[in-house]
């Protein structure tokens, strides 16, 4: 459905891609993770036909995307990161809209934007204003939006960036619905659990480079067992982190706030030698576990990693 070839772009001496390759075939919900500046919003707008690449290829259901932006149009629907809306608009005006610029007029769209409304949960609302509807209710009323052309692909930037938990669990099952009835998405986010809860594959781009790609299954299994060890440092945390590096089975370290996650190659007896050597040293902690591998621990290895 979506094919990328040696995708790139500078912006000035900057690399935002550097042969970029991605493919996503039919009915895939991808998500695509990266750390902020790795080249997401990037990808996603010479995607959707709004920025230019410098080289490469795109390829979107059949379509030669970068020298067809008419059809690139009919085939994609795209919610960028920051979208505005027009607050004088109800909701269903704003629906009518948009339909209108797709050549959807009159009662037929009356017809098609009371069933998307209703595809997100909008449904009752359709004579609110849109000024007057929730950060969660005005992003579904985008993604609504997104579909009145029935487009093939969807391409989300951060969709649930803003959004309370509850208001993710919706966009969550909606995006599910959509996919269950034959539609492909491509969506970023930094929300790395709900990015495994709702994806079927996942791609992670650093400096903009695809640097693992595949089913959900693939990727946290790529790393072999890389099960980390997590740690939560309360006090002294400079002893901690210096018995840690100097550990002979540490391989690499990750550090987020007071948490540490750490790829260690000791059986049992060294990780229990270690802990010992962590409290002895006067190191005061609150949680020491063997983690399951994940696509989070995956992110922070590949992003984040320090070597030791
Ligand atoms: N219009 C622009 N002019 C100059 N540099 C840009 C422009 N747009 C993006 N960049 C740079 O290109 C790189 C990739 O940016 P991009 O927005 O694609 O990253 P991202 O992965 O979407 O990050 P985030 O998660 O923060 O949204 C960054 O270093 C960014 O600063």
């Amino acid at each position: 459905m979506l094919k990328i070839n040696k995708l790139n772009k500078k912006f000035g001496k900057h690399t935002a891609l550097d042969n970029l390759d991605l493919n996503i075939k039919e009915h895939e919900i991808y998500g695509f993770v990266g750390p902020n500046g790795a080249g997401k919003t990037t990808t996603m707008k010479i995607c959707a036909g709004l920025l230019k690449a410098d080289s490469g290829e795109v390829w979107i259901d059949g379509i030669d995307a970068l020298n067809n932006n008419k059809e690139l149009k009919k085939k994609i629907g795209y919610m960028p990161d920051f979208f505005g809306v027009y607050d004088n608009l109800k909701a269903i005006e704003y629906m009518e809209f948009y339909a209108s610029i797709y050549g959807i007029n009159g009662k037929e769209a009356r017809k098609v934007c009371m069933e998307l409304l209703e595809a997100v949960q909008l449904k009752e609302h359709y004579d609110s204003y849109v000024d007057s509807l929730s950060r969660g209710m005005k992003q579904r009323l985008c993604l609504a939006r997104c579909l009145v052309h029935g487009p093939k692909l969807l391409i989300l930037d951060e969709p649930a960036s803003g959004l309370d938990p509850r208001a993710r669990v919706v966009m969550k099952d909606i995006l599910k619905r959509l996919s269950n009835e034959g539609m492909t998405i491509l969506i970023s986010s930094h929300i790395l659990p709900e990015l495994v809860q709702i994806c079927t594959h996942a791609g992670v781009i650093e400096k903009g480079r695809l640097v693992i790609s595949g089913s959900m299954e693939e990727i946290t299994s790529a790393r072999g067992n890389a099960r980390p060890i997590v740690l939560k440092m309360v006090d002294n945390q400079e002893a901690t982190i210096r018995i840690i590096k100097e550990n002979p089975y540490t391989r690499k370290i990750t550090i987020l706030d007071n948490v540490v996650t750490l790829l260690f190659s000791g059986n049992e007896e060294e990780e229990a030698s270690l802990l010992s050597s962590i409290i002895q040293g006067g190191g005061l902690i609150s949680s020491f576990t063997r983690e399951e591998s994940s696509l989070e621990t995956l992110f922070l290895q590949i992003t984040h990693e320090e070597e030791t």
